[in-house]
């Protein structure tokens, strides 16, 4: 069945959203200039004590697991709690979702908090089912990609959203799945070299957040932010030559497709 989404309304941005990110000093400044390259407004901050002055500004907040310390423990756990106080628009990137029980912990305790979004590779969000799951690291595996594995985990996150029926899950990978109470959409841009630089997947979280933080519905948040990182992937792939510059033109990408006709390049459909 075809996507009930106007992709075309996506960009520009009109409110340009302020994003609150606490998330991995790998990708970090890739992500808060992703932010500001398709016009939202990044800030990084993760101390506690500015939350309350801070929750007041925000227009969404972004929780990735990826780089965790007993610090960065206290941040995430307090903002999402703030975040359901204020009823900020929230996503979770459930980065290393089954390396270690320590993450598991953490990345559930977010869960349990019903935010708009939750987030990770197909690898990691079998984890997160109980599936069994080949991903490492924060890297997800082709293996878990198989038709079947898709549809195992369609399935097990239809379950798992009668318990979460305000979240909206997304797995990302060669093909994306987006399940909700209501809905299950599959969506098949990128490249294959989008697995192969870092925060990739980080910086579709904080596009999935300014977009939710520009007023759009969760599914629309979704569909339109991995769909366009991933035309910004189709199009580096054709202008660049080994991975660094693929990975300087996918986001140089995020400036100039909003100028094109991006949008008649989606493929998805819901099911
Ligand atoms: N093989 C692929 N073909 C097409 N698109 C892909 C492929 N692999 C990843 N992508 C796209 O790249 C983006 C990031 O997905 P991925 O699953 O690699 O995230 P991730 O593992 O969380 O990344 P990271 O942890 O490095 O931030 C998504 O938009 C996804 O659709
Ligand atoms: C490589 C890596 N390790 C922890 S977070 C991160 C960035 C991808 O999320
Ligand atoms: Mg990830």
């Amino acid at each position: 069945m075809k996507m009930n989404i106007d992709f075309s309304k996506i960009f520009p941005l009109e409110n340009a959203p302020l994003v609150q990110c606490i998330t991995n000093e790998i990708t970090c400044e890739s992500m808060a200039n992703a932010l500001l390259y398709i016009g939202a407004k990044p800030i990084m901050a993760d101390d506690p004590r500015e939350f309350s002055q801070l929750f007041e500004k925000t227009s969404a907040l972004l929780l990735n697991l990826g780089h965790l310390s007993e610090q960065r423990q206290e941040s995430l756990l307090a903002a999402s709690s703030y975040a359901t106080r204020t009823r900020k628009p929230t996503v979770v990137d459930l980065v290393g979702y089954g390396v270690s029980d320590i993450r598991n912990q953490i990345g559930v305790s977010l869960v349990e908090t019903h935010p708009t979004v939750v987030k990770g590779n197909i690898s990691e969000l079998r984890h997160f089912c109980g599936l069994p799951s080949q991903g490492r690291g924060v890297d997800s595996s082709m293996w878990d990609q198989g038709e079947d594995n898709l549809n195992e985990l369609i399935d097990a996150l239809q379950e798992i959203g009668g318990i979460y029926p305000a979240t909206t899950f997304l797995a990302t990978g060669q093909k994306d799945l987006v399940v909700n109470q209501k809905q299950v959409i599959v969506l098949n841009n990128g490249v294959d070299e989008l697995d192969r630089f870092t925060g990739t997947g980080d910086i579709v979280g904080a596009i999935i957040a300014a977009l939710l933080g520009e007023g759009h519905g969760s599914t629309e948040a979704i569909a339109g932010a991995v769909s366009y990182f991933n035309i910004c992937g189709e199009k580096a792939k054709q202008l660049s030559f080994g991975l660094a510059d693929f990975r300087q033109q996918t986001l140089n990408q995020l400036s100039l497709q909003m100028s094109e006709k991006w949008y008649e390049q989606v493929k998805g459909w819901e099911k």
